[in-house]
């Protein structure tokens, strides 16, 4: 077993720990979960829980048919989420509080310095975070979508140092043990490559989203941003006995040794572009090597309906190598691709200075 150290983690739940029976709230394996928690801060460590389960803890409440509508999964989970949330805090003696995110939050720069804001306050305050997605107002494009994607972006908003996703399985294994009996754990992972994302299979049980994919989605983010990620077994009390020892009883994701700064971080993992922007070799070079804005002069070509403050991919020979804010709309850049600035007047009819895209607002890939 590997050792390791933290200060400030979010701890994920699924919601096969949450409603092992699929359609309520059970108190079963929160006991071990929130004694960890509870040790930890007596520790002076941080926790912020993520906590999935409010869908299928309201299952039982909202009549439905074998597989329930938008609709009815979001009735289930505003009944579920009360639930939740009760369960949790009659674990603690000191405050819990409610935090319902959806996809839009983070993308929005002023909305996540908010959260970043409220999240710092409440840790201030000795208040235990629960977090969810809004599952209410949320649907489809404007979803996170699942909770280990949502538990990552809630670890790069909260600062946080490591990132523990409780499962029902021990980590991550070579194959899906559930399809391969033979399979075997993986303590640690170094480098998140393709092959890593090539031994994740879909979810375990019938109220699980994402299964192995999304951890490891979640665990990318993380290492890039220069948190550490753990999978663990929550469904085992002895797991958090380790943890509290210092001892990981799963998996462990190294993370980067020059992690992103946290503009960087919202960049590259919360945003999602709506254009491509295409520069020629120069360009390239620029950006990458001096660290300059992206000027229209080497904009070979736009693709995409965007409009100012939209994200944008810049790519060179069709593949991305960077990403950030269009200061310009696409019609505009179109316009102006190829120009320097003291044509830009001339050709659109104004100016918003001489950048496509600052440097300020762009993160290399
Ligand atoms: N390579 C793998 N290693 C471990 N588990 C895997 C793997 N591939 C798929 N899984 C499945 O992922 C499941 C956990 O994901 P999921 O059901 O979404 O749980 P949660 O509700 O905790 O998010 C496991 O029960 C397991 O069956
Ligand atoms: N927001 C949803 C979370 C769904 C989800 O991601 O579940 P899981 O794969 O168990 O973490 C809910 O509370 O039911």
């Amino acid at each position: 077993m590997s050792e390791f150290s933290w200060q400030r983690a979010v701890i994920k739940v699924g919601s096969a720990l949450i409603s092992p029976d699929g359609h309520q709230c059970s108190a079963k394996y929160l006991l071990a979960i929130a004694r960890f928690i509870t040790e930890s801060r007596e520790q002076g460590k941080q926790v912020i829980i993520v906590s999935s389960g409010s869908v299928a803890a309201g299952r039982s409440v909202i009549a439905h048919k074998t597989h329930p509508s938008i609709a009815e999964k979001q009735a289930m989970a505003a009944v579920g989420q009360m639930q939740m949330m009760e369960n949790w805090s009659r674990f603690f003696d000191f405050p819990c509080a409610q935090v319902l995110l959806t996809y839009d939050d983070f993308h929005d720069r002023s909305r996540y310095v908010n959260i970043k804001n409220t999240v710092r306050e409440l840790l201030n305050n000795n208040v235990l975070p629960i977090v969810n997605e809004n599952d209410t107002t949320s649907v489809d494009v404007l979803k996170v979508g699942d909770n280990d994607n949502l538990a990552a972006y809630a670890a790069m908003v909260a600062e946080a140092d490591t990132l523990i996703i409780c499962s029902d399985i021990d980590g991550l294994y070579d194959a899906d043990p559930r399809i391969n009996p033979q399979a075997k754990l993986i303590p640690v992972v170094n480098n998140i490559d393709g092959s890593i994302y090539e031994l994740a299979g879909g979810p375990g049980s019938k109220v699980g989203t994402g299964g192995m994919r999304t951890k490891i989605e979640a665990a990318d983010k993380c290492a890039e941003s220069g948190i550490q990620t753990l999978i663990v077994n929550g469904s085992k009390g002895e797991v958090f006995d380790a943890l509290l020892d210092s001892r990981i009883p799963g998996t462990r994701f190294v993370p980067a040794k020059t992690p992103d700064t946290a503009k960087e971080q919202w960049l590259k993992h919360t945003l999602i572009a709506t254009g491509r922007i295409e520069v020629d070799q120069g360009a390239k070079k620029a950006l990458i090597q001096t660290g300059a804005s992206l000027l229209p002069v080497g904009i070979t070509g736009v693709e995409g309906d965007f409009t100012a403050g939209d994200a944008v991919e810049i790519c060179h020979n069709n593949v991305p190598f960077a990403k950030g804010v269009a200061l310009y709309s696409a019609a505009d850049l179109n316009a102006i691709k190829g120009l320097y600035s003291e044509d830009f007047e001339n050709v659109i009819g104004y100016s918003s200075g001489e950048a496509a895209v600052h440097r300020d607002d762009l993160a290399l890939l």
